[in-house]
């Protein structure tokens, strides 16, 4: 249970001062529901109102705080003109000016003959010191109060920076001083204030070096947050691995057996990555295992022979995967790689319903189903196994830390391979794993030629529309990929369905469409004739990205590549370039394309290594935007940035591992405090891992 001190912080943002119910349904959607949450939103810039000129010396474009005597209010004439007010101070005169203003509220503000204190931005017009608007109007005595530093928060529509800051100081008054987790030695070697200090220092930059990353009360938070995400990891890590496992050997039979049918030969990383596999899996430890493969690089063979090393010593194995076209997949090319041997398998997916799936569940609970191929379906309370000794999880990315978990507890002593495609960059990949072991498949298989990707502009596209022709008629495979919209699935899907029409217009009946919204079985369908050749041209949304395999298609057309995220167009190209042939990707842009955008697809010009692509990803966009955060499961932080503080993230994990082995089950005072910011972010689950915890 959340520790007592805590409580205050994880109220509702409704305590905080100016924010009623309204209010918090905006706000909550970019800070959180907790008030916590609400103090982790840092500014991102401030307006200095320190500097106090007299009108005469104000300067044109500034942001200043005057002292002025108000001398005539001319209300407006018509609604279009501005209410003016005149007044001076003693080097000379100036207007303010407002629009659409309340007369009465101004008189009320700005008494003719007082003296106020106004703050906002001056210029000057036809020689006269102006401002419109000024951000704060006070008496005299208020001027400290006026002139200082306001913070300026990152808003959402409805509430203004005025509402924001207000929680904020709020929130702030929330905090309490709690026992310092952090090694003294270290705080000190950095020159790091204490939590509640930098919380409020953070909140209140004075300077531009305030809001840089590496300010010391920001560098604080950033630790406190990376040090929370390496302590849970970690905690999750050891509960696995140290639930007794199964020493699991095969006697390499039927492994023999499918080799033997393959038309290939492995790759040296492939045969690497089972050498490692088949070391963890004989020990008595259970295995937690990252197999991390660049697009197309041959991952699901290796998955197979991972599963048989389970079944050959009598257990089962599952297999899963994130979305049912891959379940599918898996299971077309594995099932008749297993003709001739005993193993029968089963695929279970969220289609199955009523009296099938009752029949797959009790072929998977009797044991005569070694092999279960699905989507998370496999998941679920009611899927029982006889003796499951091995869960392999494909697309892992999409799962989180817990559901993983979960898949881990359907057996005592389930074996766990981890695979990915995506080429994490190692920093993110410690944030999302911690220290797992890894695998790695760094080759292609042999014989595979580059991919000739082109960047063109979309007003070319008629011309390629027409262009594909040529290459249809000799036989060609080509997606022909449809923008992003990420407002709206409906209006992505309407883009589609018009240019499947279109192309079917010029290409009749050779041309298939498949969408995120299209019943199951209908995309099977459209996938499997893609996939036999029955159609050439498969006209697609983003639902192709991840796994598909066509090794015959050697052609993609990608509209709007600008605004896909690198790693995502590197995905959907690795649809294609997958057999002997040589392939072509044009990615289209729509005009005209910023830096940035010039930048980006600049490097999926030049190169096809998903870790380099990943890298400059996470390089030009940050660390949130890289594979869209959300949908990816990787954590997103809230104070920490990466990759600027990336040698944190390093120093926490090494921080971690001198933690555990000092204090393994957080007994000590500065284990008892390390608890608590556990809790402090929401990592409440893992400290149900530690002993009394
Ligand atoms: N050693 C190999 N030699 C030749 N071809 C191979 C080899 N290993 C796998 N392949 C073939 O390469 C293609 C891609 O393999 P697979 O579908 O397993 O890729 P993947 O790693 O899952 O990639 P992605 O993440 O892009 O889906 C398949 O057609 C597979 O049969």
């Amino acid at each position: 249970m959340r520790p007592e001190i805590l409580f205050p912080l994880f109220r509702p943002i409704t305590a905080l001062k100016g924010v009623g119910p309204r209010i918090s349904k905006l706000m909550e959607k970019i800070t959180g529901e907790h008030i916590v949450d609400v103090m982790w939103h840092l500014p991102t810039s401030f307006i200095d109102r320190r500097f106090s000129p007299t009108i005469a010396e104000a300067p044109d474009n500034t942001v200043v705080t005057l002292e002025i005597s108000v001398a005539k209010h001319f209300p407006s004439r018509n609604r279009r003109a501005p209410y003016k007010i005149s007044c001076f101070d003693e080097t000379g005169p100036m207007d303010l000016v407002f629009f659409n203003a309340r007369g009465d509220y101004l008189k009320k503000q700005l008494p003719e003959g007082e003296t106020r204190i106004i703050s906002g931005t001056v210029e000057r017009f036809q020689g006269i010191l102006q401002m419109t608007h000024p951000d704060r109007i006070g008496k005299i005595e208020e001027k400290d109060e006026i002139q200082t530093v306001d913070p300026v928060y990152a808003l959402t529509a409805g509430v203004t920076n005025k509402t924001m800051g207000k929680a904020i100081r709020s929130a702030l008054d929330h905090t309490e001083e709690l026992t310092e987790w952090l090694d003294p030695a270290f705080k000190k070697q950095k020159k790091w204030p204490d939590w509640q200090e930098a919380l409020t220092t953070a909140h209140h930059p004075k300077e531009e070096e305030d809001l840089f990353a590496d300010s010391p009360a920001r560098e604080r938070l950033a630790y406190d947050e990376l040090l929370a995400n390496q302590l849970a990891l970690a905690l999750v890590r050891r509960t696995v691995r140290r639930a007794a496992g199964r020493p699991i050997t095969g006697d390499g039979k039927l492994r023999q057996e499918i080799r033997n049918a393959l038309p290939f030969d492995l790759t040296d990383s492939q045969e690497n990555s089972l050498e490692e596999i088949k070391a963890d899996m004989a020990e008595p430890l259970r295995m937690l295992r990252l197999l991390q493969g660049d697009v197309g690089s041959g991952k699901t063979v290796v998955a197979l022979l991972t599963a048989l090393i389970a079944i050959e010593a009598g257990m089962q194995a599952v297999i899963m995967a994130p979305t049912e076209i891959l379940a599918r997949q898996h299971m077309e090319t594995i099932e008749p790689l297993l003709v001739g041997t005993p193993i029968t398998p089963v695929i279970l997916t969220g289609r199955n319903k009523g009296k099938k799936r009752t029949e797959i569940l009790e072929r998977i609970a009797s044991g005569e189903a070694q092999l279960a191929i699905g989507t998370h379906a496999l998941f679920q309370d009611d899927v029982e196994f006889a003796n499951l000794g091995l869960a392999v999880i494909d697309e892992q990315h999409r799962f989180g830390v817990h559901q993983r978990l979960a898949l881990a507890g359907k057996g005592q002593h389930v074996d766990v391979l981890v695979m990915t495609a995506t080429p994490i960059p190692r920093t993110l990949m410690l944030t999302a794993y911690g220290d797992m072991d890894v695998s790695r498949l760094t080759e292609k298989p042999a014989g595979r030629k580059p991919v000739d990707t082109r960047v063109m502009s979309l007003s070319k596209m008629e011309e390629v529309a027409q262009g594909i022709g040529r290459m249809v008629s000799k036989g060609a495979r080509i997606y022909w990929v449809c923008p992003l919209v990420e407002e709206s699935d409906k209006i992505e899907i309407a883009a589609a369905q018009e240019r499947f029409e279109h192309l079917q217009s010029l290409y009749g009946a050779r041309v298939g469409l498949v969408h995120g919204k299209m019943k199951g079985t209908e995309k099977d369908a459209v996938m499997a004739a893609f996939a036999s050749g029955e159609i050439d041209v498969l006209v697609a949304t983003t639902v192709i990205e991840v796994g598909v395999n066509v090794p015959e298609a050697t052609v993609m057309i990608i509209e709007h590549a600008e605004r896909f995220g690198l790693a995502q167009l590197h995905q959907l190209r690795g649809r294609i370039g997958r057999g002997m042939a040589a392939s072509t990707c044009l990615l289209l842009y729509g005009a005209p394309l910023s830096e940035n955008g010039q930048a980006r697809l600049k490097i999926m010009r030049e190169t096809e290594d998903g870790f380099i692509i990943a890298e400059e990803d996470l390089r030009l966009r940050g660390a949130g935007e890289v594979l869209g955060t959300r949908q990816s499961g990787l954590p997103e932080f809230k104070l920490a940035q990466l990759p600027a503080h990336e040698e944190l993230l390093a120093a926490a994990r090494d921080d971690v591992k001198l933690i555990l082995d000092k204090d393994p089950e957080l007994q000590s005072p500065r284990g008892q405090a390390l608890r608590t910011l556990l809790y402090l972010f929401e990592e409440d689950a893992t400290v149900g891992y530690l002993r009394s915890g």
